[in-house]
């Protein structure tokens, strides 16, 4: 008989093999009465291990409210959210605090870094504030990944945008999370940077193992996916594997259309 992986045995997050995280028959409404807003119509979507999924659609189709929902960060209105087999509905406030420190990872559009520590600080933050050592290999290996490993000593403010954005990429990363969520991650960088940073995302998917999902308007971001969902009016509508560009830019085109003309 196989021994089962000891990390397997020691977390108390099992995870259904193959699915990060997944959310069933999803829904959110915003107000009520004439300010009622159905944001999420009964979304079901599983975010698999070991891939690179980008959330697009027009603007209001729901992307951001999908993302904080099936990362913990928003209560649902009905339906439920997993993030490996924990369903998020039956933890309290402090287990979903500890849940999303321990095993989701964060980057969104502004970097959210302190600017009186160091990059190496920054990093290492959410460990140390979960009482955790970082495995030296592991941290180093995110560090040299993201092309940090000579400016672990300077200060936010002592690097570029891209620069700051690959700390928040290498502080999501350190923890091992069961998945990594994007807000826009490359929204406030130019397209250099912004290709850097996705590079990263990309790299930690193919070197790492890592799961990410990311909300972007980007076409060209988002063919670093390895597959494309693609909202409108709450509803998941459509998706596509090994997008291009090109091919993301035509859907989103005759999503738009059919927005107007409905
Ligand atoms: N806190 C809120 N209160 C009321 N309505 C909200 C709230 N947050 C979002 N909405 C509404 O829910 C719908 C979906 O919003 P969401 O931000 O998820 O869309 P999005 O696709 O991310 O948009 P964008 O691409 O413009 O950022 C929109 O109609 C929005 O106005």
């Amino acid at each position: 008989m196989t021994a089962a992986p000891l990390d397997a045995l020691a977390s108390p997050y099992p995870t259904t093999v193959g699915v990060a995280a997944s959310t069933t028959d999803l829904s959110k409404v915003y107000g009520s009465g004439d300010t009622r807003v159905v944001a999420l119509d009964r979304v079901s979507i599983a975010f698999r291990e070991g891939e690179f999924t980008a959330i697009m659609g027009p603007s209001g189709c729901g992307k951001s409210t999908l993302m904080h929902c099936a990362a913990g960060l928003d209560t649902v209105s009905s339906g439920s959210v997993r993030i490996g087999t924990t369903e998020l509905g039956t933890l309290d406030d402090r287990q979903l605090t500890r849940l999303r420190r321990d095993r989701v990872g964060f980057v969104f559009q502004a970097f959210n870094l302190l600017p009186t520590l160091s990059a190496l600080e920054n990093i290492t933050l959410p460990l140390s504030i979960a009482g955790r050592r970082p495995d030296k290999q592991w941290l180093d290996r995110v560090v040299s990944m993201v092309g940090l490993s000579q400016r672990l000593a300077h200060r936010p403010a002592e690097l570029s945008g891209g620069q700051q954005q690959r700390v928040a990429v290498a502080r999501a990363l350190v923890s091992r999370p069961a998945i990594v969520f994007g807000d826009e991650p490359t929204g406030n960088l130019d397209s250099r940077a912004g290709a850097e940073v996705l590079g990263f995302l990309r790299d930690s998917v193919r070197e790492l193992g890592q799961s990410v999902v990311m909300v972007t308007h980007d076409p060209v971001a988002a063919g670093y996916a390895d597959r494309v969902v693609f909202l409108s009016d709450g509803a998941l509508v459509d998706e596509m594997t090994r997008p291009t560009p090109d091919r993301v830019l035509d859907r989103m085109k005759s999503l738009d259309t059919r927005g107007r003309t409905s």
